[in-house]
C-alpha cells in the first residue's frame, strides 16, 4: 500500500506563512492585466494596477482608468467590502508601479497605503519618473512596512515601456515596422503594393491606435500621400510625422520628447529605417513577411544584429515577427 505522504511525519511540512516567489508572480501577474485596462484611458500616465490580499483571498483590486483620476492603489482600497476593512492590518498589496510619493493630480499614494495600516507591500518595478524613483518605497518602509520590489519586474517595465522610455531616455520609444514580401522587398518595382491581409491591417491599425505618433519618409509621403490613420481598429490616431532634410531624426525626436509623446512608430521606407537603424535609435521593430514574391522592388531593410525575436506569429500564410533591441532598457 502506498505510503500516506500527507500524514507522514518525516516529510518537512509547507510553512504556510512564507508567501512563495510563484505567490507573488501570480498576483503581480493579476495586476498587469488589471493595468492594461487603462491602455487607452491612463496616458500620458503610466497604466497600473493593484491587488489586496489577506489570507490568499483576494479582498480588493483596481487600476488607474483615467488620466487625472484616481490611481490604481486608491481604487483597490475603494473596492474593499466593508466588512472586510478589519482585516487591512494582515494584508499585502500588490501595485505593478512603485506608489507614487509626490502630490500630482492626486495626493501621494504611499500616505493613503500607511493610513490604511497595510502589513507589506509588493511592487513590480520602480518608477523612473523623476517625482518618485524610490521615494515612494523609501516612504513606506519609514513608516515600519515591509516591502518587497521587483516581482515580475521586466514585465511591469516592459508594460509600461513607452512611458519609462520618455522619462530615462528623454525620447518617445520607436517601433520600426514593415511589411515585405518572401524575397524580402516593401514595394513591386517602386510602385507601392498591398503586402497584408485584412487582418494583418487590422493588426497594424491597433498598433497605430497605441501609438502617439507616426512617421514615414518623405519619398514615401510623397508617392503614397498615406493617410496613416486608424480606420481598421477603434482608438486615437496618431499625430503625423514626415522626416525630411529640413530636420534631423534626433531634432525631431526632441521635439516630440518636448510635446510629451511617448511612443513613436515608423513606418518607412527603407532609406527612414535605415537612418534609424544605423543611429541605433530604436526599441522594437514589428516585420511582417506575405507569402508572395515580386522579383523587384525596393529592399526590406537588415535585421539589426542586437535584435532579439520575442514573437513570431502565422495569420493564414502571412507571418509577423516582433523583435526587441537586445542591450536595451527592457530587452535584457
Ligand atoms: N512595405 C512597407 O512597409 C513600406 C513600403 N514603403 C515603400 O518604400 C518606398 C520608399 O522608400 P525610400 O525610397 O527608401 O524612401 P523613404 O520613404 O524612406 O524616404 C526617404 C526620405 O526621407 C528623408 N530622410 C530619410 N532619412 C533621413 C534622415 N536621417 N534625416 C533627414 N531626412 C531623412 C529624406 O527626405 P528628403 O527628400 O527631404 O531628402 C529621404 O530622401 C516606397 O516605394 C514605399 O511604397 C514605404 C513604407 C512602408
Ligand atoms: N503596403 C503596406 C504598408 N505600407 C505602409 O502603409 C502606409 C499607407 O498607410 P494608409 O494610407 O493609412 O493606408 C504606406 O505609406 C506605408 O508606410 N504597410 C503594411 O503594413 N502593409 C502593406 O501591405
Ligand atoms: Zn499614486
Amino acid at each position: 500500500m502506498q505510503e500516506n505522504k500527507v500524514n507522514n511525519p518525516e516529510q518537512p511540512q509547507l510553512e504556510r506563512s512564507e508567501t512563495t516567489n510563484a505567490t507573488h508572480e501570480r498576483y503581480m501577474r493579476r495586476c498587469i492585466d488589471l493595468a492594461l485596462n487603462g491602455r487607452e484611458g491612463a496616458k500620458p500616465n503610466p497604466m497600473v494596477g493593484s491587488v489586496i490580499v489577506v489570507d490568499g483571498r483576494i479582498i480588493g483590486e483596481g487600476y488607474h482608468i483615467e488620466y487625472g483620476k484616481a490611481h490604481a492603489e486608491v481604487n483597490a482600497f475603494a473596492s474593499v467590502e466593508a466588512k472586510d476593512e478589519h482585516l487591512l492590518p494582515k494584508a499585502t498589496l500588490y501595485v505593478s508601479l512603485e506608489p507614487c510619493s509626490h502630490f500630482g493630480k492626486t495626493p501621494p499614494c504611499a500616505d493613503l497605503i500607511i493610513s490604511k495600516g497595510v502589513k507589506k507591500v509588493v511592487v513590480g518595478c520602480v518608477d523612473p519618473y523623476s517625482e518618485v524613483s524610490g521615494r515612494g518605497i523609501e516612504r513606506l518602509r519609514k513608516a515600519g512596512i515591509e516591502v518587497l520590489v521587483g516581482v515580475l519586474e521586466k514585465e511591469c517595465l516592459f508594460l509600461n515601456r513607452f512611458f519609462i522610455t520618455l522619462n530615462t531616455l528623454q525620447r518617445p520609444y520607436i517601433i520600426l515596422k514593415w511589411a515585405q514580401t518572401l524575397d524580402g522587398f516593401i514595394d513591386c518595382n517602386g510602385e507601392a503594393t498591398a503586402i497584408s491581409i485584412p487582418f494583418t491591417s487590422m493588426l497594424v491599425h491597433k498598433l497605430r491606435a497605441e501609438s502617439d505618433a507616426i512617421l514615414v519618409g518623405n519619398n514615401t509621403e510623397k508617392k503614397e500621400c498615406p493617410r496613416l490613420n486608424v480606420r481598421h481598429w477603434s482608438g486615437r490616431d496618431p499625430k503625423k510625422v514626415v522626416l525630411s532634410s529640413k530636420t534631423t531624426i534626433p531634432e525631431l525626436l526632441s521635439s516630440l520628447h518636448a510635446e510629451n509623446i511617448q511612443s513613436l512608430m515608423v513606418e518607412g521606407g527603407l532609406k527612414t529605417h535605415n537612418s534609424f537603424i544605423e543611429a541605433d535609435l530604436w526599441d522594437e521593430i514589428h516585420i511582417e513577411t506575405a507569402p508572395f514574391t515580386v522579383g523587384k522592388g525596393t529592399r526590406a531593410p537588415q535585421i539589426p544584429a542586437n535584435a532579439k525575436l520575442i514573437e513570431h506569429e502565422d495569420w493564414d500564410g502571412n507571418q509577423t515577427f516582433v523583435l526587441v533591441k537586445e542591450s536595451g532598457l527592457l530587452g535584457k
